[in-house]
């Protein structure tokens, strides 16, 4: 406890901080806590499960209880389960406080966030998206006097990916006072750091840890080469392994889209495997009682999308599999990060095929560490390929009976409209620009059957000139 309030935090706060398991600060929070204190922009860059969040909670629940008032601190984040997460945090060490947050999330309903909004709380937790639909449309809160902007998974936030945070960004840091502090915190800042700075110029503080490797020590890292066509039986023996192995276990598999979250989890049920998927493509009631359900342990194995790889918390986390190699090294690093938080142990395992082995050695460097093969006994999954395979169609004809892909279509429909996009004209465009690619491609391969057809004429003449040659010489000896 005195270690937290040595960082200049008041005994009421190092008290409660104590009281919810958090006895002597973390590096990170050693760190950035005193400079925020000090009213610096801080950058904290720290591998996953080091707390983070804390390392922000705590100096702004400090600077509210000095001069309490709504709304002081935005948090922005990424995904709506980590808003609601985060929440959690500022609720149970403010509670001394009597501290008011409103969590903002898409897929929930507006008009009672906006409500929420104008009842003015303390701290306003939010996804860019909905926040930004809340600027766009009402008027009914403001933003003009917060102390503190948090960007949580800041790079996340910030990079130009399948979803695109920064039109809404643009919204919202346009309703925020300029004099304010920034805080930005993830596991993957380097990045995206140029970005970052210029949000936080307010004599910024960069942290971060040091650590060449940029994974956890605890972390056992694994890597398993499989056949692409028998990955599914792989992973119904593992996941059996474990469950025969372990009384205590639980599970997070991360897939590369929401189609084979679906499938799978499917798919492990017909074993009777105790699973349950999350994925964007579930309404967000469902997304949070399946989320609840895997970290009351209900259900062991959580099979979800790269919408679970950042910042969630559920320190039963013993194992995560891999069942795509991730494309981008960072994405791998949050992912694994699912396990082997707060000086826990854990193990990853990434499941390679013939495919990806770049993709490995494109994390490995990363990394900066070297994934060691993980064995099993390949016979007994030889046993079991067969039916997998075949209960994993059988899947797959029944999602194909649903209407998940008509959902799929109309949500990215909706997105589009979101986005302020027509989705007919965007069709009739992509559907020119596949014309466009397909004449450009015939176009380069009769380029190159012509200039192959040339090379082939021109070898052929020299071959000839020189049987000419050859020819001409011979008679000139034989004369
Ligand atoms: N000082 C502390 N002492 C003990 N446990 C702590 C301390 N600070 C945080 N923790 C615990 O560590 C776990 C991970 O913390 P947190 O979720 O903030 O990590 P993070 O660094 O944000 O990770 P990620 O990058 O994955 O989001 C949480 O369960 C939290 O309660």
């Amino acid at each position: 406890m005195a270690e937290f309030r040595a960082l200049g935090l008041s005994p009421w706060l190092a008290e409660q901080a104590r009281q919810v398991g958090l006895s002597r600060p973390t590096p990170v929070q050693a760190a950035c806590i005193p400079p925020v204190l000090q009213g610096r922009d801080c950058l904290g860059c720290a591998k996953t499960g080091s707390g983070k969040t804390a390392a922000f909670v705590l100096p702004v629940l400090q600077v509210l209880s000095e001069d309490p008032y709504g709304i002081f601190c935005l948090v922005l984040t990424p995904t709506r389960e980590l808003a609601y997460q985060i929440a959690e945090q500022f609720r149970v060490l403010g509670k001394p406080l009597g501290l008011k947050d409103c969590v903002v999330v898409g897929g929930l309903d507006m008009v009672e966030q906006a409500l929420e909004l104008s009842r003015k709380p303390h701290v306003v937790i939010a996804t860019p998206g909905r926040l930004a639909d809340h600027l766009r449309s009402s008027n009914t809160f403001s933003l003009k006097k917060i102390k503190f902007l948090v960007l949580d998974e800041a790079d996340r936030l910030l990079e130009q990916g399948c979803a695109d945070f920064t039109p809404d960004l643009e919204v919202i840091l346009d309703a925020l006072p300029a004099r304010r502090q920034t805080l930005l915190f993830s596991a993957t800042l380097t990045d995206t750091l140029k970005e970052l700075q210029g949000l936080a110029a307010n004599r910024p503080f960069f942290w971060e840890a040091e650590s060449q490797v940029r994974t956890v020590e605890e972390l056992d890292q694994r890597y398993l080469l499989v056949p692409e066509a028998i990955k599914d039986a792989y992973l119904v023996h593992l996941i059996q392994t474990f469950q025969d192995e372990h009384d205590d276990w639980s599970i997070i598999i991360f897939t590369k889209t929401c189609k084979d979250c679906q499938v799978l989890n499917m798919m492990l049920r017909k074993y009777n495997f105790p699973s349950v998927a999350l994925h964007s493509m579930m309404k967000q009631r469902q997304r949070f009682a399946a989320l609840a359900k895997f970290k009351s342990s209900i259900f062991k194995i959580l099979i979800a999308t790269d919408v679970a790889a950042r910042g969630l918390d559920i320190p039963t986390v013993q194992v995560v599999i891999n069942h795509n190699t991730p494309g981008l090294p960072k994405i791998y690093i949050h992912r694994v990060g699912r396990t082997a938080r707060a000086g826990r142990k854990g193990i990853a395992i990434t499941l390679v095929t013939q495919y990806d082995i770049h993709l490995v050695h494109a994390i490995e460097e990363e990394i900066k560490l070297k994934l060691q093969e993980f064995s099993v006994e390949e016979q007994l999954v030889l046993n079991i390929v067969t039916q997998v395979n075949v209960t994993r169609r059988q899947c797959e004809i029944e999602l194909e009976g649903t209407d998940f892909d008509e959902k799929k279509e109309i949500n990215k429909r909706k997105q589009m409209i979101l986005e302020g996009k027509d989705p007919d004209l965007e069709a009739k465009r992509k559907a020119e620009l596949a014309k466009i690619r397909k004449k450009n491609k015939q176009c380069r391969e009769k380029v190159q059957q012509t200039l192959q057809k040339k090379k082939q004429l021109q070898l052929k003449r020299k071959l000839q000139k020189k049987m000419e040659r050859r020819n001409k010489a011979r008679a000139a000896e034989e004369k």
